[in-house]
């Protein structure tokens, strides 16, 4: 329990709680740093042990009875010992020696270091400490927006929690007709979720839904200890954070944070009026004021920063558009198989991977087709339900990308039990962006894995704009591309085009970035039918002037 703390002296050293002085006289190890729980995020929930060692298990000060209690043992110790060492002569199986209390302690402790050892794991190349996470989820009476039903969304955020590299021991969820504004759940649900806290031992409560500072704040209070409390965007947030891979992801991680974090520092420098005896009111208040003041500033540098590499990216995307490729975009929930589409038809080594947001940034590779026709690809970050406000706001740059494409690909992992409300909750987030007027298609991915592929494939048949894949064997790839094409026809125009013999770089362009109809060789060059790109048709102004005048 002591080194579970050991993380709030992990952070950033950007973050104000670095920035002040230490309390003079620490009681425990935690009051060595300001402790950002009550209502500051938890930047950092996973535990992040490769910047910091775990303090000590062992306890610091040994109490009057702990002193007694050892010096019994050793006594006890010594009789052992004397037993063990007739034992020495006799034979073992007749007198086996009876274990001592000292004994039985240290093999109780030796277990407990086990299963503290079993915790440590790797995560995105990180070493991480699993806490034990509790899981609670409130139902709201008569709620039809709910896409998920409590359980569901329970099991997602089990799901969630394991991807930031946590241990889910139980979880419990309540029926409300309004969330209590103090608890966000009920009283006898606190006493109740406290106890379990208590008897197993766990370490972060995490709520389904975004509790308010005040809610985090009492629930932190009435579970008491060390035990802390986040909810379902800090720990959406704190995955992110540890996969952003690139300069882009990452400050769009910081920025979502400190936003999230801003309305939520409420005391957390309430330990300094308290460690002074109440003789410093409203220290805590001017710190308050201080760490909002810093925050602020972060948030207006990172915007800045964020603005400047959004410029760059822009430029470089504008130079892809002079050429006429046209862009589709991959969307769809976390975890339905884009990246593994984009890799199997690409080779582009994406990485793909059975846990939530294996993908942050967007990744585009070109596409080339059996008939010479190309498409660029773009793999875009997942979608989940309950998508946090911050994280959509500060990843919008990223997300414009989908608005640009000529074609929207949602990837939906039709084996799940769950695809369609995860096709709801996409639908949801796309209608947030600037997307009703592009086309889309959709995927059935992961037919491999359903019972019957055969019935779904006829019933994909029978619905508009739906193409049966396995992204991870490569069946039903050509007829993915054969859509694609198909599909891009409508975010194209048609042109009838007469290319003389000099313009055929021209002709071998519109191979590549149109879809020809039809073709025709006379004497005064190539007549060609066509659906293309808008930008491509300007280019071909001239050409159908001159048809005209022929
Ligand atoms: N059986 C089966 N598994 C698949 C298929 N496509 C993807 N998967 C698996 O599904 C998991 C998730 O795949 P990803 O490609 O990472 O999914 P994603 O949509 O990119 O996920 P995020 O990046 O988290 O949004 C991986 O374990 C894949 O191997 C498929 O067609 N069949
Ligand atoms: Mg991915």
């Amino acid at each position: 329990m002591i080194f579970a703390r050991s993380c709030y002296l992990i952070h950033d050293p950007s973050l104000p709680w670095t920035l002040t002085t230490k309390p003079t006289k620490p009681k425990s190890p935690l009051a060595l740093t300001p402790r950002p729980i009550a209502n500051s995020p938890p930047l950092f929930i996973s535990r992040v042990l490769n910047q910091e060692t775990p303090l000590s298990t062992a306890p610091l000060i040994h109490t009057v009875e702990e002193e007694e209690e050892e010096e019994e043992e050793e006594k006890e110790e010594e009789v052992y010992g004397l037993v063990n060492g007739v034992a020495g002569t006799v034979s073992v199986d007749n007198n086996p020696p009876v274990p001592s209390t000292r004994y039985k302690k240290k093999k109780k402790l030796d277990e407990e270091d086990k299963s503290i050892e079993d915790r440590f794991k790797l995560r995105n190349g990180k070493e991480v400490f699993a806490e034990k996470a509790y899981l609670v989820g409130v139902e709201r009476k008569g709620a039809t927006v709910d896409l998920f039903s409590i359980e569901e969304s329970l099991k997602e955020l089990g799901q969630l929690a394991d991807t930031a590299g946590l241990l889910v021991v139980g979880s419990t969820h309540q029926k409300l007709d309004t969330p209590n504004p103090r608890t966000y759940i009920g009283s006898g649900k606190v006493a109740e979720i406290k106890s379990a806290v208590h008897a197993l031992g766990v370490e972060t409560v995490i709520f389904d839904d975004e509790l308010s500072p005040g809610q985090l704040r009492n629930l932190e209070k009435s579970f008491g200890g060390d035990v802390r409390v986040c909810d379902r965007t800090a720990l959406i947030l704190d995955i992110f954070n540890q996969r952003a891979a690139t300069h882009e992801a990452s400050l769009q991680v910081a920025l979502a944070q400190r936003e999230y974090q801003l309305p939520r520092l409420t005391r957390m420098w309430t330990h300094l009026e308290r460690q002074a005896g109440g003789k410093v009111k409203g220290m805590g208040e001017k710190q308050i004021e201080v760490d909002k003041r810093i925050l602020r500033n972060q948030i207006g540098v990172l915007k800045k920063e964020l603005e400047s590499v959004r410029k760059h990216r822009k430029l470089y995307r504008n130079r892809r558009v002079s050429v006429p490729v046209p862009v589709v975009s991959l969307v769809g929930y976390t975890n339905a198989g884009k990246s593994t589409l984009l890799n199997q038809l690409t080779g582009a080594g994406v990485l793909a991977e059975d846990r939530l947001f294996a993908t942050l940034d967007p990744t585009t590779r070109r596409v080339q087709m059996k008939n010479g026709n190309e498409f660029l690809l773009t793999d875009t970050v997942g979608f989940i339900q309950k998508l946090p406000t911050t994280l959509v706001a500060a990843f919008r740059a990223t997300l414009e990308e989908i608005s640009e494409s000529s074609l929207v690909v949602h990837v939906v992992d039709i084996s799940h039990p769950l695809a369609e409300q995860q096709i709801d909750a996409v639908n949801k987030v796309l209608s947030e962006l600037d997307v009703s007027s592009i086309p889309k298609l959709m995927v059935w991915n992961k037919v491999d894995k359903v019972s019957d592929p055969q019935k779904l494939k006829l019933e994909a048949e029978n619905e508009k704009d739906v193409v049966c894949v396995s992204a991870l064997n490569g069946d039903g790839l050509q007829e993915f591309c054969n859509a694609v094409q198909e599909k891009l026809k409508d975010s194209m125009v048609w042109v009838e085009a007469l290319f003389p013999f000099e313009k055929g770089e021209l002709l071998s362009t519109i191979h590549q970035v149109g879809v020809v109809e039809r073709t025709e060789y006379r004497e005064d060059g190539t007549l060609v039918n066509a659906y293309v790109p808008l930008r491509f048709a300007r280019l071909l102004t001239p050409l159908r002037q001159q048809l005209c005048k022929s």
